[in-house]
């Protein structure tokens, strides 16, 4: 097939990863099987305007945690275009930054949690970014996953393996002593000691 007929199916998970684990790593190797896509772009937000009321660690950290997380995936990459913009971050203009880095025979499939999917229409202009990109919401444990409250064709709805992990209880076991081994990657439990993120004293 000739490459200028193909269009390019680019994933787009986004989060705070602070730390990144395996919930959202299996999350996104399995819609990448089930869409087919030829990439899955990781995006580490700058500055989580819904999480205002939570100690975000610095955007570096998450950015390089990130990397080490998904490194060993010939199809996963991490964008810096949230972190690298200043104000709150917003998936509009995640979604207009990508749009210009990879052009117009992209077609790009934002993945999203059931608990995230629950709150998008929260998000700044909800219904723009719609038409910039396919939604895609997956299972997480603890959560509903419905589309009942979206408008119709906007959103796919698929089921993952179950991670019963989040990056609350990853950072709270951390600052109680506890293991995250087998949670998050294993050079990204070597990141947190180095850097001695989430110990009481750092960020919680
Ligand atoms: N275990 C999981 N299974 C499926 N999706 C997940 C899981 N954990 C997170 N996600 C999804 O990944 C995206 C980014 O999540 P985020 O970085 O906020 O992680 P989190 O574990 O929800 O963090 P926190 O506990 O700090 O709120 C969101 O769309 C979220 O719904
Ligand atoms: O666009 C918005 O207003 C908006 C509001 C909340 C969350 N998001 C995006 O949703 C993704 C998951 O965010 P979070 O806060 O659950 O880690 C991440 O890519 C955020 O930028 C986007």
């Amino acid at each position: 097939m000739p490459r200028m007929n193909v269009v390019r199916r680019v994933g787009i998970m986004g989060g705070t990863f602070d730390p990144i684990h395996h919930g959202h790593l299996v999350a996104a190797s399995e819609v990448a099987d089930r869409f087919a896509l030829d990439e899955v772009v990781f995006v580490p937000t700058g500055h989580p305007w819904q999480k205002a009321d939570v100690p975000v660690s610095p955007a570096e950290d998450r950015y390089l945690m990130t990397v080490i997380a998904t490194a060993s995936n010939p199809r996963f990459t991490v964008s810096r275009v949230d972190v690298d913009r200043t104000g709150p971050t917003y998936t509009i203009d995640t979604l207009r930054d990508l749009k210009k880095t990879y052009g117009p025979d992209t077609g790009f499939y934002f993945i999203t949690g059931a608990d995230a999917l629950e709150r998008i229409l929260s998000w700044k202009d909800a219904d723009e970014m719609f038409k910039l990109a396919h939604f895609v919401g997956v299972t997480r444990p603890g959560f509903e996953l419905s589309d009942e409250h979206l408008p119709a064709d906007t959103v796919s709805l698929i089921e993952v393996p179950a991670m019963a992990i989040s990056s609350t209880a990853c950072r709270a076991r951390v600052a109680g002593g506890k293991p995250v081994w087998y949670l998050v990657p294993d050079g990204v439990v070597q990141y947190i000691a180095k850097r001695g993120l989430y110990r009481l004293s750092s960020s919680e």
